[in-house]
């Protein structure tokens, strides 16, 4: 089997598509700096680049403000809750799907394929931003950081979305966009794709199984 050219790198259907979320099916990075900037002007500081925010996604929102918020180790909490309210009143004010994930998800089921969001994003923010942007309805199972003790990069996630889709490895797939989403992949025992345009940085993508510059490369599908 050629799969240079079929970055999904089987010719049969897996039986679950997990998807990441920010960086993956939706563009959030610039919410997510106008919920920084926003907490950080809370405590007086001036606002950080779109592009220092990018770098510090991807492990979830406590993650994210500890490191956005230097200045103020101890005021971890309270940075927390200003960043959690921003985003929740402005989860969708420039975040857009990215290119090709309506046909995709329109493909995918159409084949019969079980698809999921495992994201490192609080639940109900996933929730929210998926209603939002009307495409909650395709996925049958949402998983945030929350929704298990341990998140991406840890497996925890990953097998709670297979144990809740009757899946067993290998006959699921996970795209992200971050080490942590290939990281989990490999240790929940299934092959992960790299989405280039997302948050992540090149040497990231070297950890999936195979890599794509636009999820419309994952059309036509090849099962
Ligand atoms: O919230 C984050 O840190 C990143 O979320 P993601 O797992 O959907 O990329
Ligand atoms: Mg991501």
């Amino acid at each position: 089997m050629d799969t240079t050219q079929n970055p999904w790198g089987v010719m049969t259907a897996p039986s679950l598509v997990m998807f990441d979320l920010d960086g993956t099916l939706v563009d959030s990075l610039a919410d997510l700096a106008a919920s920084v900037n926003f907490m950080r002007s809370s405590f007086g500081l001036p606002p950080l680049a779109t592009e220092t925010v990018r770098q510090c996604i991807g492990k979830g929102a406590r993650n994210l403000v500890g490191r956005t918020l230097p200045e103020r180790a101890d005021d971890l909490d309270r940075g927390l809750d200003l960043f959690l309210e921003h985003n929740g009143a402005n989860i969708a004010v420039h975040s857009r799907l990215y290119p090709g994930v309506l046909p995709l998800l329109a493909a995918l089921r159409d084949a019969g394929v079980f698809l999921a969001v495992v994201s490192n994003k609080p639940t109900v923010l996933c929730r929210q931003l998926l209603d939002v942007l009307e495409v909650a309805d395709w996925f049958g199972t949402v998983l945030g950081g929350d929704a298990v003790a341990q998140c991406k990069p840890w497996p925890d996630p990953l097998l709670l979305a297979m144990e809740q889709a009757g899946v067993v490895a290998p006959a699921a797939v996970m795209i992200g966009d971050s080490s942590n989403d290939f990281d989990a992949a490999r240790a929940a025992g299934v092959r992960s794709i790299a989405c280039t345009f997302g948050f992540g940085e090149p040497w990231e993508m070297e950890l999936a199984d195979s890599r794509i510059d636009s999820l419309e490369a994952l059309l036509p599908l090849p099962f």
